[in-house]
């Protein structure tokens, strides 16, 4: 008769250990929703896991064993072999966005963080390729700091940016400026044209500002309803309120029917400049409320007019 009274399981071997973390390994390879790839020091691809599938024209059968420069174009397998490059040769973990096709045909930016692999000795013998899907939260990024009808940044972001431009300007020696625009007399032209022709005004008022401030680091923003807000920097004020002066004129110059805002009858828009000096320690609060001054200021001139 055996013995059925004894607990113990049998002594596992170095071998059963082994089988069981690799049986680990492979599971997490076969379900985990990331790309997980390696390659050896001549780029040739040594495994890839079964998220693969999710990318356009990947091909199973020809992938593991062929190299980067036969599976991508050539602009494309130089920027990942840069990569898996730099993090053999300095021994280092390399992150990077990538872009690539799904197999449904949509664009999906991935994270991609490539990390060498050594021997017993310490020397690299290959790269490995971990990434991430973040196009979702990417999309959820872009949205929370871009407003939906004019494609402008939101109010939001021209809190995040302020401090950082205030760095910059300070940096180059330069003017910040931060000028605040509103539509004339905008609650009348709803009442009287209604809200999707109001809206097309705001849109018209957001090309103008585009149009103005072109340069690389000007900044455009739709900070409320029908109030707009632009941070650059310049060379003095004079070349500041040239700009604003610029948006001022491109709206009215489009003539825009307006029966409630006297004299002229058509859009116009207000604009407060205020100016931070490379040298100077004013708080965001104080610079906005300068700015709102200058365009109390304007309003107060009669409308379509640039203060500061
Ligand atoms: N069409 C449209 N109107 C909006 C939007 N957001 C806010 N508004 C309207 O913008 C108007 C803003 O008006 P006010 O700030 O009171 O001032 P105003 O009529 O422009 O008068 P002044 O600034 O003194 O010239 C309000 O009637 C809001 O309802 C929007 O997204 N679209």
């Amino acid at each position: 008769m055996p013995d059925r009274t004894d607990p113990s399981p049998p002594p596992r071997t170095e071998l059963d250990q082994l089988r069981a973390s690799d049986r680990i390994f492979h599971a997490l390879l076969d379900n985990a929703p990331i790309l997980i790839s390696t390659k050896d020091l001549q780029g040739n691809i040594t495994m890839a896991n079964r998220h693969f599938d999710i990318l356009d024209g990947y091909d199973p059968a020809n992938f593991v064993g062929a190299n980067v420069f036969e599976l991508f174009p050539r602009e494309i397998a130089e920027q990942l072999w840069r990569n898996d490059r730099t993090a053999a040769l300095e021994k280092r973990a390399v992150q990077e966005e990538e872009t690539v096709y799904h197999r449904d045909k949509t664009l999906h930016t991935y994270m991609t963080v490539k990390f060498p692999l050594l021997d017993d000795d310490g020397r690299v013998y290959a790269t490995c390729a971990v990434s991430t899907d973040i196009t979702d939260t990417k999309a959820a990024q872009f949205d929370s700091v871009t407003d939906e009808l004019t494609g402008l940044k939101n109010r939001r972001y021209l809190n995040i940016r302020f401090g950082e431009e205030q760095k910059r300007a300070r940096r180059d020696q330069r003017l910040l400026t931060l000028l605040l625009i509103d539509v004339d007399r905008f609650k009348e032209y709803n009442d009287s044209y209604g809200h999707p022709q109001g809206d097309q005004v705001l849109k018209a008022v957001a090309d103008a500002m585009r149009r103005a401030l072109n340069r690389p680091g000007d900044l455009c923003f739709r900070i409320g309803g029908d109030e707009f807000a632009c941070l650059f920097a310049s060379n003095n004020a004079d070349e500041s309120q040239a700009l604003a002066e610029r948006i001022r004129a491109d709206v009215a110059a489009r003539r825009i029917p307006h029966r409630g805002n006297p004299p002229d009858g058509h859009v116009s828009l207000s604009l407060g400049l205020a100016f931070v000096a490379p040298d100077a320690t004013l708080s965001q609060q104080e610079i906005y409320e300068q700015a709102d001054q200058a365009l109390y200021r304007a309003k107060h001139k009669g409308r379509n007019t640039v203060s500061r």
